[in-house]
């Protein structure tokens, strides 16, 4: 049994895929206003009944303000920016920086690049 929370975020960068086809449209440079999911658990509650505080989560916001918003991505991450990428590239710079402060784990990290289509990396554990 376990408790869980989700928080989002926004913001807005370009990027391009060029492994795909050039006649393929995203293979040319474009942009989204990306939403950011995550989802966090605990098996019990902290006081004064938190899965974590919200508030906890700001590093995260500052993170995606500093290193995403309107940058272009292919020159931020090291592979190219799918969603599917994205999400785990988020979820591991959670981990390292957030996760260690916090009572509660990651589960997954969402990556919505239109209201309807999305990717999701959900968190490994042993
Ligand atoms: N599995 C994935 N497929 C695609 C990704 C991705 O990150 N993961 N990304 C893209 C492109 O970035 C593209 O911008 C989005 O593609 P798509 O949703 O097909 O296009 P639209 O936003 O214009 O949506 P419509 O429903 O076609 O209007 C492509 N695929
Ligand atoms: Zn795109």
């Amino acid at each position: 049994m376990s408790y869980r929370i989700g928080k989002s975020f926004t913001f807005d960068a370009a990027h391009c895929l060029p492994s795909l086809p050039p006649e393929h449209k995203c293979s040319r440079l474009h942009g989204h206003t990306y939403t950011v999911e995550v989802v966090l658990s605990a098996a019990k509650l902290a006081s004064p009944g938190f899965v974590t505080d919200f508030g906890e989560l700001r590093p995260l916001r500052n993170y995606l303000d500093a290193t995403l918003d309107h940058r272009h991505l292919n020159k931020v991450i090291d592979v190219e920016p799918t969603s599917e990428n994205l999400a785990r590239h988020i979820a591991e710079w959670f981990r390292e920086h957030v996760e260690p402060t916090i009572p509660a784990s990651l589960e997954m990290v969402r990556v919505h690049e239109s209201p309807t289509s999305w990717a999701e990396y959900q968190v490994p554990r042993s």
